[in-house]
């Protein structure tokens, strides 16, 4: 039971406090609307006998019957008070549902927006985050209904019992009597659930997870190229019925509770009416009081069963509250990391003193001692085969992953001291897999900096046009301000090297002193190939450039080659040098050329020192 209202009250705490930011106002109109309403109760039971007295006091008596038309007119007065009050409650809620969905998940996005790149490898954090926005959010929204709900229900019990009191002091053990079986039966019904809920979470999630896969456009194509349909709906399949078997015995439990429950409270209900009875004999009240008592207690007893029934509602939605808040609260505790010191505008060299990584969670170093200098206007290329490093390297000489020991400096700075917006603002990434936002073309590129002063577009068409992405916006049904996303109606979708090619024009578009590129040309067909080097080219002379890559053949011309491999420098130098060597770099460019006969063939195209 103490656990039971520990929970209660740790999902009221958050969902007030995000109400009264939210609709303060709102939130005071239905407080002050309830504690009416309940005021209305109470002076309507209080009311009643008096009406009774008078209707039916001993015979039809016309005469005595007009003197009952005030009180009768009072009486339908306070209905009209309740009725009135409930449309201001009702109003009054109909601001606060949508404003807390709206607040919950701003802070929601606020708080993931925050957070360090190296929490997002992490697959609790994932997870949790994950959870907070699918259901957190909803379940809060839910959440206020449900407080509305039992504030009524609140002032209610208290009115009539109130009420009950002025009639006469011993109505109210009474009507404990019939009221203490049926909320012990709500509570035993809550209490099955919560034994329940985390495996229903569990299975909910796994069966999320599995109608996620059958449902969604990514993995459209992927399952029916593998013929996967028949496993994704075996599993859907297994996950439903593993949950719909935990529901039933879950729901099968939960009757009984309710069962048992309202057998005793209908048991209470023929004591209280005994009572009465008894009471009525003794002449401890008239028949009227009686009367009044006896709809006192049905109020009290419909009002309670609707507290029950909504602490319940609230209670399902406690583990979900709990997730949410905890996953702000953790957020705020992993933002990025970093001082206050401003970037320098240029950077001149960026320095890595024996940098070691490792991502969250995993054992084995992704980087390992690793030393490396780069100096301004440079063109640096990172290679190595798969897995060898290259991406995570890139990310933390841009200060995007804090290593776990060593230190990269920028100009001489640690980067741990210096404040991580500036440093990002001096960096342009164009990542092996990047963003398809579900915005314009125009946008597409623009988000490389959206704040950047172009009025007239000028410099996004000369990215547009560098990258060749020109080809692929005229091409488009509306040119710049066509929707890029299927899923949307009117929208459009681009081939790989297409969105591609928008992913370069936003690097380039960009334009930050240092620029990273991650296999920006995998997907590209030759032509444009071709043109992102040519913009490379361009770039490199006036910026200091990374590039990763697997074609060896495109950073012949580089300043200086890194090879990394399992996390580990293990040769650097230029083209010439590292073939001289005759090491792995030697190794594979001799492999690579072979495959593609580059010795023979024209040469691709290579980025310039
Ligand atoms: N998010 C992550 N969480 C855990 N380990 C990761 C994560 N990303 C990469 N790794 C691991 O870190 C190592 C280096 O990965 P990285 O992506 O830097 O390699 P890469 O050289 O860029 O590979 P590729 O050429 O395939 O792009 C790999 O062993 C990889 O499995």
């Amino acid at each position: 039971m103490a656990s039971f209202l520990r929970r209660l009250s740790g999902a009221i705490r958050p969902t007030v406090a995000l109400l009264r930011r939210a609709a303060p106002l709102a939130v005071w109109v239905v407080v002050l609307a309830q504690l009416l309403g309940g005021v209305a109760v109470t002076a309507a039971l209080m009311l009643t006998p008096t009406v009774l007295t008078q209707l039916f006091g001993a015979g039809a008596d016309v005469g005595r019957m007009s003197q009952a038309v005030p009180a009768i007119a009072l009486l339908a007065c306070v209905y009209l008070f309740r009725l009135a009050i409930d449309a201001a409650t009702a109003m009054a809620r109909a601001h606060m549902g949508p404003k807390v969905h709206r607040q919950a998940e701003e802070a929601l996005c606020r708080a993931a927006a925050g957070v360090d790149l190296a929490s997002f490898d992490d697959a609790g954090f994932y997870d949790q985050m994950h959870r907070a926005k699918m259901r957190g959010v909803m379940h809060l929204e839910g959440a206020t209904n449900s407080l509305v709900e039992a504030l009524g229900a609140g002032f209610a019990v208290v009115s009539a019992s109130v009420a009950l009191c002025w009639l006469h002091p011993l109505l109210l053990p009474i009507l404990l009597l019939a009221l203490l079986p049926e909320g012990w039966a709500a509570l035993s019904g809550a209490r099955t659930q919560y034994a329940g809920m985390e495996k229903t979470i569990a299975l909910s999630r796994q069966l999320e997870m599995m109608a996620e896969l059958a449902t969604e456009r990514d993995a459209a194509a992927e399952i029916r190229a593998n013929q996967a349909q028949p496993y994704v709906l075996a599993e859907h399949s297994r996950c439903a019925l593993a949950l719909q078997d935990h529901l039933i015995d879950l729901g099968i439990r939960e009757a009984r509770a309710m069962a048992l429950g309202r057998t005793l409270s209908a048991l209470g209900l023929a004591a209280t009416f005994a009572a009465l009875a008894a009471m009525l004999l003794g002449q401890w009240l008239d028949l009227a009081v009686a009367g009044t008592a006896v709809i006192a207690i049905r109020t009290a007893g419909a009002a309670l069963a609707r507290l029950m029934q909504v602490s319940h509602d609230l209670f399902e939605k406690t583990l979900y509250i709990s997730d949410y808040c905890d996953f702000i609260a953790l957020a705020a505790r992993r933002g990025q990391p970093g001082g206050k010191l401003p970037a320098p505008q240029d950077p001149q060299r960026i320095v890595l003193d024996r940098v070691t990584f490792r991502y969250p969670g995993s054992s084995g170093a992704a980087l390992r001692e690793l030393s490396l200098a780069i100096e301004a206007g440079q063109t640096i290329a990172l290679v190595g085969e798969n897995g060898s490093g290259k991406t995570t390297l890139a990310k933390v000489i841009a200060g995007l992953l804090q290593p776990d020991e060593g230190v990269v400096s920028w100009d001489g700075i640690d980067i741990r001291q210096i404040d991580p917006k500036s440093l990002a603002d001096r960096v342009a990434m164009v990542l092996q897999h990047p963003i398809r936002w579900p915005r314009s073309a125009k946008d597409n590129i623009r988000l490389g900096r959206y704040d950047r002063a172009d009025p007239a577009g000028v410099a996004l068409l000369a990215a547009a046009q560098q990258s060749r992405a020109t080809e692929v916006i005229n091409n488009l049904p509306k040119t710049w301000d066509t929707l890029l996303s299927r899923e949307f109606a009117g929208g459009h979708d681009l081939s790989g090297g297409q969105w591609q090619r928008l992913a370069v024009a936003r690097g380039l578009y960009r334009d930050a002193p240092l620029v990273i590129w991650d296999e920006p040309t995998a997907p590209l067909d030759a032509k444009a190939e071709h043109a992102v080097y040519e913009s490379l080219r361009q770039l490199a002379s006036r910026r200091t450039v990374i590039l990763i890559t697997h074609r060896l053949a495109s950073v012949r011309n580089a300043d200086r080659i890194y090879f990394l491999e399992r996390g580990a420098l293990v040769e650097s130098g230029r083209h010439e040098e590292l073939v001289a060597l005759g090491g792995r770099y030697a190794e594979l460019y001799e492999l690579q050329s072979r495959l593609n006969g580059l010795e023979q063939a024209s040469p691709q195209p290579a980025v310039q020192a």
